[in-house]
C-alpha cells in the first residue's frame, strides 16, 4: 500500500467501513490486537506458543522462575488505543503470559468498544491506575505494550504517562499505531524525551503507514514498523487529498527506442564562475545518465577552460550574462534548465534567475537560485507550474518564513501542522512543484498532490548526507523534465532514484558515485 493516511483520513476509513454494515469497531479492534500479537511473535518467534520444548527466550524477555512465563506490562490509554491495548492483554495472556495492564484516565470514560474489551479483560485480570505503576515493575525487562495514545495524540503526553515511559528504557516496548510521544500527523515529539528513550522496539499500526511514522522524529521512534491489514483496503479517501510514498513513474519513458539524441530532451545547466563549476557539472552529469538525451553546461567565459578540462560528454558553452542566455534559448530543443548549484549570488545569477522563468520552460531551482527568489518577490513572482524548486530546511525557511515557523512550532492542540502540511501550502504559494529535502523528502504540486521519499528504516541511507548530493538530484530531475516527465513525476521519481542510487553504492559514497549507479539501479527496476 503506498497511500500514507492522517489520523482524519483513518477515522474517515473507520466510519466509513463501520457504516457499511461490513465490519462493526469492536472487530476492528479485535483485528486490530490480534495483528499486534502476530506482529510480536512474528518479530521474536521463540516468544510464539509452541507445542514442543519451551524455547530460549531473548535475554531481555524475563521468564518467571516458578512458572516459566514471559511477562509483559500493559499501558493502556483513555481512547481505543487503550482498547487495542487490552485485546493485546487477553490474547497474550491466553498464550500463556504473565500480563499486568494499567489505566491512564477514568475508566467509566473510555470509548464503547475500548470499555468492552475492558471489562473482557477484568474477567482474567487486574488493572490499576498508571499512577501505581512503580519502577521495580521494569526489573527483568517485561515486554511493555505501548497503547496510551495513537493517532488521538496531540498534545504533550500527562507526566504520569511520560515518567512511566521514560521509567520502560531498558524494557523492548511496543507501540501500538503510534508511539504515545509521537504525533502521528507530523512525526513530531509531543514530549521530549531524554536521549532517545522514547524509542519503540517495534511499531505495529494499521491498513496504512502515517505521516508519523516517516517525517521528522517518526523513523528513529517507532524501530521497526510493521503495518498490518485490519481489512479496510476497500474503503478509499478522496484522491485529493492522498499523500503517497514516492515512487519512479514510468520507467517504460526511460527507454530510448529508435530517437536520436535530441528527441530525448536537451538539458541545460547554468554554472557560476571560476572554481565554482564542480556543482553544475554534477548536475550535468546526473541529467545525462538518467537520460536527457544532450546535457550542455553554460558557464562564464572565464571558467570555459576549466570546465572543458572535467566534461566529455557534457557539451559546454559561454553565458556570460543574461542577453547570451536569451540567445542561446533561441534553439528550442533546449527543454528543460537548471539554475542554482555553485551559481552565486550576484547581479549576473539575479538576472539569470529572471531569464530562466521568463522562458516559461521546465526548469529546476536549487541552492543559490532559491536565495536569489528569497531575496527578491518580483523574481518568486515569475515561477510558474513547469518549475520545481528544491530547498533544503534552511534553504526553505528562506523562502516561506511564516511556513517554517509554523511548522516548528510545537504541538499544543490538533490537528497538528506537518512536514506534509508546509510542503503544500508552499507549493500553492509558488504556483509550482516543491521539493522539500530531507531524509523525509515531501514533494507537493500546487494543487497538494503529495508524496514522501522516506529514506529511512529499509531505504535508509544516510550516505546521502554528503557534497553535492544535492546538484545530483537536481541533475536527476532536470534530465527527467528533459525527458518530458511533468514537474511533480519528475521531482518524486528523481528522489526516488536518488535513494536507490545511495542504496546501490552503500557507505562511502561520494556525489560522483550517484549518477553512475544509475545504470544498475534502473535495469534492475526495468527487470522488476
Ligand atoms: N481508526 C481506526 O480505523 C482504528 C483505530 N484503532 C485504534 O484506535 C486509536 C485511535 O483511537 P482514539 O481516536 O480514541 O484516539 P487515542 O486512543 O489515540 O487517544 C484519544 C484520547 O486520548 C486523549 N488524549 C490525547 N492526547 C492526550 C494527552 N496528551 N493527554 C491526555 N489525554 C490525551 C484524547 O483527548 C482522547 O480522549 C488508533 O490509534 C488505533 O490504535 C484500532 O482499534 C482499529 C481501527
Ligand atoms: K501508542
Amino acid at each position: 500500500m503506498t497511500e500514507v493516511l492522517t489520523a482524519a483520513q483513518m477515522r474517515a476509513i473507520e466510519t466509513a467501513a463501520i457504516a457499511s454494515g461490513d465490519v462493526t469497531g469492536l472487530e476492528l479492534m479485535e483485528r486490530a490486537g490480534r495483528g499486534v500479537v502476530s506482529a510480536i511473535f512474528e518479530e521474536w518467534p521463540e516468544l510464539a506458543p509452541s507445542w514442543g520444548p519451551a524455547p530460549k527466550p531473548p535475554e531481555y524477555f524475563l521468564q518467571d522462575d516458578e512458572k516459566g512465563k514471559h511477562r509483559a506490562v500493559v499501558l493502556c490509554g483513555p481512547g481505543n488505543n487503550g482498547g487495542d491495548g487490552f485485546v493485546v492483554a487477553r490474547l497474550l495472556f491466553a498464550a500463556g503470559w504473565d500480563v499486568e495492564v494499567f489505566l491512564y484516565g477514568d475508566a467509566d470514560k473510555l470509548p464503547p468498544d475500548a470499555k468492552a474489551n475492558y471489562a473482557r479483560w477484568l474477567e482474567l485480570g487486574r488493572v490499576c491506575a498508571m499512577s501505581a505503576c512503580t519502577s521495580e515493575r521494569w526489573v527483568g525487562q517485561p515486554l511493555v505494550i505501548d497503547a496510551v495514545f495513537g493517532i488521538g495524540a496531540c498534545r504533550p503526553l500527562p507526566d504520569t504517562v511520560r515518567n512511566v515511559l521514560m521509567a520502560t528504557v531498558n524494557c523492548p516496548r511496543i507501540a501500538i499505531d503510534v508511539p504515545s510521544m509521537l504525533s502521528s500527523d507530523t512525526g513530531m515529539m509531543l514530549s521530549p524525551m531524554w536521549g532517545g528513550v522514547g524509542a519503540a522496539r517495534l511499531t505495529v499500526t494499521f491498513h496504512t503507514r502515517k505521516p508519523g511514522h516517516l517525517l521528522e522524529a517518526g523513523p528513529e521512534n517507532c524501530g521497526k514498523l510493521r503495518v498490518v491489514d485490519i481489512g479496510l483496503g476497500r474503503f478509499a479517501v478522496a484522491h485529493q487529498a492522498h499523500v503517497r510514498l514516492a515512487q519512479c513513474h514510468t520507467i517504460g519513458a526511460l527507454g530510448k527506442g529508435n530517437g536520436h539524441k535530441y528527441s530525448h530532451g536537451h538539458a541545460f545547466i547554468l554554472s557560476g564562475g571560476i572554481a565554482k563549476g564542480g556543482a553544475a557539472r554534477l548536475a550535468a552529469r546526473g541529467a545525462l545518465r538518467i537520460g536527457a538525451g544532450a546535457v550542455t553546461v553554460g558557464c562564464p567565459e572565464a571558467a570555459l577552460v576549466e570546465n572543458a578540462t572535467q566534461l566529455n560528454a557534457v557539451m559546454l558553452t559561454s553565458v556570460d550574462d543574461a542577453a547570451a542566455f536569451e540567445g542561446i534559448l533561441e534553439d528550442a530543443r533546449i527543454n528543460a534548465l537548471c539554475i542554482g548549484p555553485g551559481l552565486g549570488l550576484g547581479a549576473r545569477e539575479a538576472a539569470l534567475v529572471g531569464t530562466v522563468l521568463e522562458s516559461g520552460r521546465a526548469a529546476v531551482l536549487d541552492a543559490d537560485a532559491l536565495t536569489l527568489l528569497a531575496r527578491d518577490a518580483g523574481l518568486f513572482a515569475k515561477l510558474h507550474k513547469s518549475c520545481v524548486l528544491t530547498p533544503h530546511a534552511g534553504e526553505f525557511a528562506r523562502l516561506f518564513p511564516d511556513i517554517a515557523d509554523r511548522l516548528n512550532a510545537p504541538a499544543t492542540k490538533g490537528p497538528a501542522y506537518s512536514k506534509v502540511d508546509a510542503a503544500r501550502e508552499a507549493a500553492k504559494r509558488a504556483g509550482c512543484v516543491v521539493l522539500f529535502k530531507g531524509p523525509d523528502t515531501v514533494i507537493s504540486d500546487p494543487k497538494g498532490r503529495c508524496s514522501i521519499n522516506a529514506s529511512v528504516y529499509a531505504r535508509a541511507a544516510p550516505w546521502l548526507a554528503t557534497a553535492g548530493s544535492g546538484d545530483v538530484l537536481a541533475g536527476f530531475i532536470t534530465g527527467l523534465l528533459a525527458r518530458g516527465f511533468a514537474p511533480q513525476q519528475a521531482a518524486e521519481s528523481g528522489a526516488w532514484l536518488h535513494t536507490e542510487c545511495a542504496l546501490k553504492f552503500g557507505p562511502g559514497l561520494i556525489a560522483e558515485d550517484l549518477p553512475e549507479q544509475l545504470p544498475a539501479v534502473l535495469r534492475a527496476l526495468e527487470a522488476s
